[in-house]
């Protein structure tokens, strides 16, 4: 039945946001985003210009998401089956997504970054910065230690496959050992954009699982972070 009172137009265009929450994984993704912000927010106490801001960033990404959802139903609806119009209708829309989660990410850096990359440069000193033999000692344990639970794990080869994913170990590592030696938050996570692309493109291969891919990443780290934490304990 069509709504005639506001309260149920409001019904009815919750049900839409519920709807595609449901069907939606990056719809969930999008509100996990957004509350991720809304707690970074409430610690880091920023002006309200920028909650502003932000808070307009976000609406819009949730705002092209569901408006994405809704191109693919009336595409679904009109065209069941394969039509170039169709798919050209649906990677537009997702091309919205795209451009207006870029534009989030981009105001989420300027805005936030002047208040996390103080405490993330804390935590860089906290381990300092690494000696060469410590810098080279520590990746050769992340190789070693890779061999090791691959060779538990009892799937793939040194350099390709099994438990945990060797490339994303040593990518971050590697990230882990820069960020550490130039103590610098913007370098570091551009070493980590490099890494997340080295762990991806495992994934787009098919030789990793999601599973080993992240095992990796989080063992290349961890190994790499305790090593030179010894190190410098031991200096
Ligand atoms: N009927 C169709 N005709 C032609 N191409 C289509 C059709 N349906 C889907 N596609 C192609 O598959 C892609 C994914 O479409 P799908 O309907 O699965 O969206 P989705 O995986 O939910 O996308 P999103 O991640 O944007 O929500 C589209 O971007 C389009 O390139």
């Amino acid at each position: 039945m069509k709504p005639t009172r506001f309260i149920d137009s409001a019904n009815c265009a919750i049900d839409g946001i519920l709807w595609a929450s449901r069907t939606q994984p990056h719809m969930r993704y999008h509100f996990l985003a957004a509350l991720g912000l809304l707690v970074a927010v409430l610690f880091l106490r920023v002006t309200p210009l920028e909650f502003t801001l932000l808070a307009v960033s976000v609406a819009f990404v949730l705002f092209a998401e569901l408006m994405n959802t809704a191109v693919e139903a009336v595409v679904d609806l009109v065209s069941p089956g394969y039509h170039p119009l169709a798919k050209i209708a649906k990677d537009v829309a997702a091309g919205g997504v795209l451009t207006a989660a870029i534009g989030a990410a981009v105001m989420g850096y300027l805005i936030l970054s002047k208040y996390i990359f103080p405490i993330y440069k804390e935590a860089l000193a906290m381990i300092g910065t690494p000696t060469e033999m410590g810098t080279v000692v520590a990746l050769l344990v992340v190789v070693i230690v890779v061999v090791i639970l691959k060779s538990l794990s009892g799937r793939g080869t040194p350099l390709e496959g099994g438990l945990p994913s060797g490339h994303a170990a040593v990518a971050f590592g590697i990230a882990t050992v820069v960020s550490l030696s130039t103590q610098d938050p913007l370098i570091s996570i551009l070493t980590i954009a490099l890494a997340v692309m080295v762990s991806h493109s495992r994934l787009l291969l098919n030789i990793h699982t999601m599973r080993e891919v992240v095992l990796g990443a989080i063992t290349g780290t961890a190994v790499a972070a305790l090593v030179l934490t010894l190190f410098r304990m031991l200096k």
